[in-house]
């Protein structure tokens, strides 16, 4: 019997030690495609400050007030459209990619998956890897692009978490990696094979970040400048001289004034200006999502073509794919040097 098991009274937790845990995140989505759920979900996303930047007396007077009365049954009803039988496909691919992770990197490593908003939750997720021994824990943000709406926001509720434990595990963040060889080189390859397999050869290929307000740019939030590198490095590692490259920001929120061009716009005037085939991208996302499956390949191939546009791709996100896999694990190695 060693001498720490000894001095344990005997209600003390198990003390394992020594174990590596990586924890892949995501943004969140709701539990079911209700307007209950989606209430409940976006309740807690929209009261982020961190999110929307309004003064918090100022905006829960109008969350409460108008927008959760409102957009729950709007969205509720997109979700509907693009619901899985493994649940929303933001969920299901984040599970996915947590499994196939951990088969790439072994059992000396465990590997779980949280999201930001809703469930699972980081904090429980962090308690669990604790709890069986995780003493290192690389948190893994799948977001390209940094921004204080996104990244940030994984890394507060990690601290939350932290700052509720008495034995705290020591923690890495897995950076934002918009300009990564291994990012770009994974994208190029993924996006051209999927160019190559269409019917057709788009004339143009919007590439479609999330957009943001502009004011956060203006107040020095990086996502733009990083969303503008990475669509400029994909674009050059495509060499696709024959396809007209745009970018694009979508699913504008509020009244303010978001980063522009807006994807919906664009797709508009592409198509009056005679464009007829056009495809489209989203490098931003880590996983297919309401925002790439309904905003993008339902509702914005109704803009193209209603606008006069002929033939229309929405092009998926890397997933669990193999190109996109191989990347995440070259990231996650990385972050795990010298602890595995
Ligand atoms: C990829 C990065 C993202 C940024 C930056 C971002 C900023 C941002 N988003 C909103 C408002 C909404 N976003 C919604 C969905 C949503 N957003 C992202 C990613 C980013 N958001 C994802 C991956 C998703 C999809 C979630 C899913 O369940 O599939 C929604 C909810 C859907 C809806 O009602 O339209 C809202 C609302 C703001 C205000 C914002 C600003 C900084
Ligand atoms: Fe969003
Ligand atoms: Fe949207």
């Amino acid at each position: 019997m060693t001498w720490q098991k000894q001095q344990l009274p005997s209600d003390h937790p198990p003390v394992k030690s020594g174990g590596v845990g990586v924890l892949v995140v995501n943004l969140g989505t709701p539990d079911a495609p209700t307007p209950k759920a989606v209430k409940r979900y976006l309740a807690e996303f929209l009261s982020d400050p961190r999110v929307v930047e309004i003064p918090q007396i100022a905006w829960q007077p109008i969350l409460r007030g108008v927008i959760l009365n409102v957009r729950p049954k709007k969205s509720a009803h997109a979700y509907q459209q693009v619901w899985t039988e493994k649940g929303s496909p933001l969920a299901a691919i984040t599970c996915e990619q947590a499994e196939k992770l951990q088969a790439l990197l072994g059992d000396g490593v465990q590997v779980d998956w949280a999201m930001r908003y809703g469930n699972p939750s980081i904090p429980d997720k962090l308690d669990a890897m604790m709890k069986a021994g995780c003493e290192r824990i690389v948190l893994a943000p799948l977001y390209p692009q940094y921004s204080g709406a996104t990244t940030a926001t994984v890394v507060d509720k990690a601290g939350d978490a932290l700052r509720a434990m008495r034995w705290q595990p020591s923690l890495r963040v897995m950076p934002p990696y918009h300009d990564d060889p291994a990012y770009i080189d994974a994208l190029a390859k993924d996006l051209c094979a999927q160019l190559d397999a269409l019917d057709f050869t788009p004339e143009v290929l919007l590439l479609s970040f999330h957009g943001m307000p502009q004011r956060t740019l203006e107040l020095g939030d990086p996502y733009h400048c990083h969303c503008r590198k990475t669509a400029r490095l994909l674009e050059a590692a495509m060499a696709r001289p024959d396809i007209r490259m745009v970018t694009t920001f979508q699913s504008r929120f509020g009244r303010a004034k978001w980063l522009e061009p807006a994807t919906d716009a664009v797709l508009e005037e592409e198509a009056k200006k005679g464009t007829k085939r056009l495809a489209i991208a989203a490098p931003g996302f880590s996983a297919d999502c309401l925002e790439t499956l309904e905003e993008l390949a339902i509702r914005g191939k109704e803009q193209f073509t209603e606008a006069g546009g002929e033939q229309f791709a929405a092009l998926s996100c890397l997933n669990a794919g193999e190109v996109g896999m191989a990347m995440l694990e070259a990231l996650v190695r990385r972050e795990l040097a010298g602890w595995i």
